[in-house]
């Protein structure tokens, strides 16, 4: 019996090579279903038993081969830590827009697009959509602040060159009013940074090869954490209405999302359902991006996102981004092509795509 098609959409997003469309289902947006965002414990990612560490791979290649999002839990990262950058980041954010103002991204010396306040609606992640009506604060790496680096004379030369900082210590110098930030920020980021570089293992003994194949790519990776402030929208949740962050894909290898009880957060699936993926406390949310995308040959998938806060309260998430070091490139895997199927994507370096995804979303980008 021949099944009626079900009507779709067209969905257009911005990439690093110009638009693109997905196909949507004109369903309701639902609730994802465990099989669909697994939860995925991560204990034993460091275990000294090879064993274990697969199975833990083995589990990550599973969900990057269906939705692209899992639940991460037994990560190890403190709750008092992300309960610290938490309050915090509500601390920074609840006041007036002319206290944040001296933090505005704009003001920064070297990273115009990329370090500090965006206040809200001024971005527009994805063009055929509303403005984002997300307030975000955003840092990126730092080597004297990786635990990992010991003197930062020590960093090579070729990645020296895709550092750089600004002389007045924006944007810590510019939230001083909200002394704790500083502080419970980059604790955060320093403890995710690390889960970061044992979760890069695992994907490599995920993906057929010796766990340590991309260790000399992320020495001094592009680790970035943004905090996002999500006031609530009026006009509720769905197609048509507004976005508080449009439909994207991240751009990097992945994302670690550690997100409040407010919810929000929609995925969409390989059928083209959009899913709410509803916070579970004490888990971290990962998902897949762009540069791990073209390595794996369309193996692993970087998911289509969104947020809608339509709950009448505001909302506060941290989106840790993890990628190689800028000055890296990487080109399809061995591993992820069939004998006789084509690689899909020539090797770009990590700085030129981030620059690309960057200008699709800023008229100019650093
Ligand atoms: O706040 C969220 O749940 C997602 C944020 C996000 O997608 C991003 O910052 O790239
Ligand atoms: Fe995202």
């Amino acid at each position: 019996m021949a099944t009626t098609p079900q009507p779709t959409t067209q969905l257009w997003l911005s990439s690093g090579n110009g638009p693109i469309s997905r196909t949507i289902l004109n369903t309701p947006l639902r609730d994802a279903q465990p099989s669909e965002i697994p939860l995925i414990s991560v204990s034993d990612i460091t275990s000294p038993s090879l064993a274990a560490r697969t199975a833990v791979a083995q589990q990550i290649r599973r969900a990057a081969m269906t939705n692209g999002f899992f639940y991460m839990t037994d990560h190890g990262i403190p709750a008092d830590l992300t309960a610290a950058a938490h309050m915090a980041g509500l601390a920074f954010f609840r006041r007036p827009a002319a206290a944040k103002e001296p933090a505005n991204t704009a003001r920064s010396q070297y990273h115009k697009y990329t370090i500090g306040w965006k206040p809200a609606a001024t971005l527009r992640i994805n063009p055929f959509e509303s403005a984002d009506m997300r307030e975000s604060f955003a840092w990126r790496y730092d080597p004297r602040y990786d635990p990992a680096v010991g003197a930062v004379e020590d960093v090579p030369a070729e990645v020296a060159r895709n550092l750089r900082f600004d002389e007045d210590g924006f944007p810590w110098s510019k939230t001083r009013d909200v002394p704790e930030l500083e502080e419970a920020v980059v604790k955060c980021w320093q403890a995710v940074l690390g889960l970061g570089r044992a979760l890069v293992r695992s994907m490599a003994l995920s993906l057929g090869l010796e766990e340590d194949a991309f260790d000399a790519k992320f020495t001094h990776p592009d680790a970035a954490v943004a905090l996002n402030y999500y006031p609530s929208l009026e006009g509720g949740e769905g197609e048509g209405r507004d976005v508080s962050i449009g439909s994207h894909t991240d751009f990097q290898l992945f994302t670690i999302l550690w997100q409040d009880e407010v919810g929000g957060l929609q995925v969409l699936d390989r059928e083209g359902q959009w899913l709410r993926a509803k916070p579970i406390p004490g888990t971290f949310v990962v998902n897949f991006a762009d540069y791990m995308q073209r390595i794996t040959n369309d193996r692993y998938l970087s998911t289509v996102h969104r947020v809608q806060n339509a709950s009448g309260k505001e909302r506060l998430s941290m989106a840790f981004f993890f990628g190689f070091n800028l000055n890296e490139s990487c080109g399809v895997l061995d591993t992820c092509v069939e004998p006789g199927e084509e690689k899909k994507y020539d090797e770009i370096s990590c700085q030129e795509w981030t620059r690309r995804r960057l200008r699709a979303m800023h008229t100019k980008a650093e």
